[in-house]
């Protein structure tokens, strides 16, 4: 059942103004907001609606493009929302809510707060009514900050919503490109018969970071790279690489896969952390942060898929903040081949290589080996030349969309394809907990490293000693 009301807790807070209210803005002016959608915008602050409107407006024209933003467009936008103010700590304004709020046409509601706040909220919600057969609950990350409160808040949504109208948020899944690795994957015959350790050397996933803390020091400092961004958006991104064909785009299908790869990943003991993983802090972290910390905000490890299709194949995962450049991608590189009929002539033979670039760029390029054009004296030399699949410029209606428009449009249509299950939340943390132990049973530290830099100087010299290099 479609929702006709979107209830959006912390909706005067920082993930709202940048993210939230942007993308329901872009689905409206791409008329992908269903007409009979309303959003009721809830937070302690004591706003009027007009006071939230314009407060809303404000944060459109800030965040979006300015080629896509339209004060017409943004107007007729803000008539769909409302505000009411409640202090989610406290019972009495849920009633507020569930009196504002006409149940049989549909709810999705959005918990865009502190985790802290979800069992509260959802107990109240269920008291008062907002949690029944037509009300779905969507919930942003951290959901924890370990296996237990993981399970702790997991347990405490069972309580009220059951599974599937239970919608965690990973906003990678909403990326274009993110998305496209599973038509690249599925849609196509070529490569699936490659797509395994007979024909793939190895794949890394990086995720760098250019900004550092930005306002979010509390919350950072407890969490560092492994619990921000490793536990969740990469170990995705890993999952939909590794994952085996479903056996149709639908969500019991994909999530089933994912969580199958999530759980073959194979545990960082302590004899291995040392030698696969890299912890690094930026040099400016603990000024930024006003005391000394050991929080990583650089990781690097190599991880490995323990089935049949991924043995011996390393997957190495890098992601930091104050890094040199913003850039995420996939990147696969196969094996060379078997053997080289060019070897008599000076002839360069680079393994094939597919690039999933997710952002700043969205693009696929795949790098083959073609003869270099001329006529080379002794047989022909050989270089490498890409295949690109660019989203910009090749759809005159293409328009970068924020991740959030696409799960927003999901949510309210109630498609949990490109949401995460519980189990696969847990896996994950499974995973984290596991290495963070290891690495403090063997008492690791984070290694400095040069804001604007690839990072601590140890994570190339762990890729080397593979003889690999990261593709920088
Ligand atoms: N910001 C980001 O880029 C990202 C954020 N997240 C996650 O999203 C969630 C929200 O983050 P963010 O927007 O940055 O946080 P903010 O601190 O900016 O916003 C918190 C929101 O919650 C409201 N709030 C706080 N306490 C109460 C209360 N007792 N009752 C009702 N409302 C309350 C605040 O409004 P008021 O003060 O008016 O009550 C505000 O609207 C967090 O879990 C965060 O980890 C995840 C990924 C990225
Ligand atoms: O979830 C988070 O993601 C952002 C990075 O998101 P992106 O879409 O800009 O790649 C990260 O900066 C933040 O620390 C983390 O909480």
């Amino acid at each position: 059942m479609r929702s006709s009301t979107l209830l959006l807790f912390g909706a005067t807070g920082d993930l709202s103004r940048r993210m939230l209210l942007p993308s329901l803005y872009g689905l409206f002016a791409d008329k992908l907001l269903p007409e009979d959608v309303r959003i009721v915008g809830t937070a302690r602050s004591k706003l009027s609606d007009e006071e939230f409107r314009e407060n809303a407006i404000e944060a459109l024209r800030e965040r979006l493009p300015k080629d896509f933003y339209n004060e017409i467009t943004a107007r007729k936008f803000a008539a769909r929302l409302s505000y009411i103010p409640v202090d989610a700590t406290t019972p009495e304004g849920y009633d507020k809510l569930a009196e504002a709020i006409p149940i049989e046409k549909g709810v999705s509601i959005f918990l865009s707060t502190a985790p802290s706040l979800f069992t509260t909220v959802i107990q109240n919600l269920k008291r008062v009514g907002l949690a029944g057969e037509t009300v779905r609950l969507a919930l942003e990350k951290p959901i924890g900050s370990d296996l237990p409160t993981s399970c702790e808040i997991n347990d405490a949504v069972a309580a009220a919503f059951p599974e599937e109208r239970t919608f965690r948020i990973d906003h990678y899944l909403g990326k274009e490109t993110v998305q496209n690795l599973l038509a690249l994957r599925f849609a196509n015959s070529i490569l699936e018969p490659v797509w395994n350790a007979g024909h793939i050397d190895h794949v890394q996933i990086s995720v760098s970071e250019t900004v550092g803390l930005e306002g979010r020091a509390g919350y950072y400092d407890d969490s560092g790279a492994s619990r921000d961004m490793l536990q969740n958006h990469m170990l995705q991104m890993l999952a939909l690489v590794a994952m085996e064909p479903p056996a149709d785009y639908a969500p019991e299908a994909v999530r089933a896969e994912k969580v199958k790869v999530l759980k073959a990943l194979r545990p960082i003991m302590p004899d291995a952390v040392q030698k696969d993983v890299i912890l690094g802090q930026y040099d400016e972290y603990a000024g930024e942060l006003g005391k000394e910390s050991d929080t990583e905000t650089f990781i690097a490890l190599k991880a490995h898929v323990d089935n049949w299709r991924w043995g011996g194949v390393p997957f190495y995962l890098r992601h930091g903040k104050k890094l040199e450049t913003r850039k995420t991608e996939i990147y696969i590189q196969f094996k060379c081949v078997p053997h080289s009929i060019f070897s008599n002539v000076d002839a360069r033979m680079d393994p094939n290589e597919l690039i999933i670039s997710i952002q700043p760029t969205e693009n696929i390029r795949l790098k083959l080996m073609t003869k270099t054009p001329g006529l080379d004296r002794g047989g022909m030399s050989l270089r490498e030349v890409p295949l690109d699949v660019t989203m910009e410029g090749a759809f005159s209606d293409y328009r970068r969309r924020i991740a959030y428009e696409r799960l927003m449009l999901d949510l309210i249509e109630g498609d949990p394809t490109l949401f995460v299950r519980r189990d696969e939340v847990e896996a994950q943390w499974a995973y984290i907990d596991r290495l963070r132990a290891s690495w403090l049973t063997a008492k690791m530290t984070p290694d400095p490293y040069t804001s604007g830099s690839w990072g601590p100087k140890a994570s190339t010299d762990f890729i080397k000693s593979d003889g690999r290099e990261w593709n920088d």
